[in-house]
């Protein structure tokens, strides 16, 4: 049976250490939480979010627009949020309703308050290899591996979906650790056969059980990071990933869902507010503060 990796332990020690770090600033970090309209999921992982900022000495915010709320309301909002100096970072629950265009949203953070990395500026100092605030989900599992020893330089990775939130900036992420890294999606032919080739299986496809034991190298390390509701009971929502829970019999280690990457993408949020409140204004590129 593989190893579980269960993601509570490793976002307690993420968190501790953004509570140690944030208790030696001047003043607490400041984390604006920003989320339109009321999808439930958004609601409650917003919610989510101001609790644990709370728990480890951070000063957040949240501010609810309403769901038909125009464009030039949420960058006005952004615009405030920019300027106000006890404001360190700036999250936009995604996804925005349809008629919200997320990319002049993303981009009108400062990148210095872009706790969630997706301003170009950041998604191009990740691939560059400079210091810049990285996406919280693959930071955290880049943060989940190392607090379980698990090896990544020299590994053959394989992850399976290439979003903007998530595959695309872990593999940036892991070729930077000196994994030797193939990105496949939902085109892919045969992908059983390119995931059976990975040392480091890291599956963000949104799709319930897409892999099965048969896709997966025997001893391999599975990072989950699907998070999917399946209708299984009336009226009940459970959660399952991307990964079919026989897939435990295969690989080495193992992440649960729930309470595996989840735990540690909210971890990671907050602990990029602490580096972004650490971080002198205007030094983000240089001072190496951001990882
Ligand atoms: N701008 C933006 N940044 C994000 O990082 C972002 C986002 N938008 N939109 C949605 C996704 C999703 N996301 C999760 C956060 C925590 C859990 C989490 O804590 N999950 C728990 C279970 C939660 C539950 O029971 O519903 C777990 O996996 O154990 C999951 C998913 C952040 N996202």
């Amino acid at each position: 049976m593989a190893r579980p990796l269960p993601g509570a332990p490793a976002a307690q020690a993420l968190l501790a250490e953004a509570a140690r770090r944030a208790g030696r600033l001047a003043a607490p970090p400041g984390l604006a939480l920003v989320r339109v309209g009321d999808d439930p999921a958004s609601v409650a992982y917003v919610r989510g979010k101001a609790r644990k900022a709370a728990e480890v000495g951070l000063r957040s915010a949240v501010h609810a627009l309403p769901e038909a709320a125009p464009q030039a309301e949420l960058l006005a909002l952004l615009g405030t949020l920019n300027a106000d100096p006890a404001v360190h970072g700036i999250l936009v629950q995604l996804p925005l309703p349809p008629h919200l265009d997320p990319e002049p949203v993303l981009g009108a953070i400062l990148p210095e308050k872009d706790v969630d990395g997706l301003h170009p500026v950041n998604i191009g100092r990740l691939w560059a290899g400079q210091p810049g605030l990285r996406p919280c989900t693959p930071a955290g599992v880049m943060a989940l591996l190392a607090f379980y020893g698990l090896p990544v330089a020299g590994q053959r990775a394989v992850i399976v979906g290439r979003s903007a939130l998530v595959g695309r900036p872990l593999a940036a992420l892991l070729l930077n650790a000196n994994a030797t890294v193939t990105v496949a999606h939902s085109r892919t032919p045969d992908l059983g056969a390119v995931t059976r080739e990975a040392e480091l299986l890291i599956v963000a496809a949104g799709r319930a059980h897409l892999i099965t034991p048969d896709m997966v190298r025997p001893g391999a390390t599975v990072i989950d990071v699907g998070i999917n509701r399946v209708a299984d009971a009336p009226g009940q929502g459970r959660l399952t990933g991307d990964v079919h829970p026989d897939v435990a019999a295969v690989a080495g280690a193992l992440t649960p869902v729930p309470g595996g990457v989840g735990p540690m993408t909210v971890a990671q949020l907050l602990m990029n507010t602490v580096l972004a409140a650490e971080a002198p204004a205007g030094q983000e590129g240089r001072g190496g503060r951001f990882r």
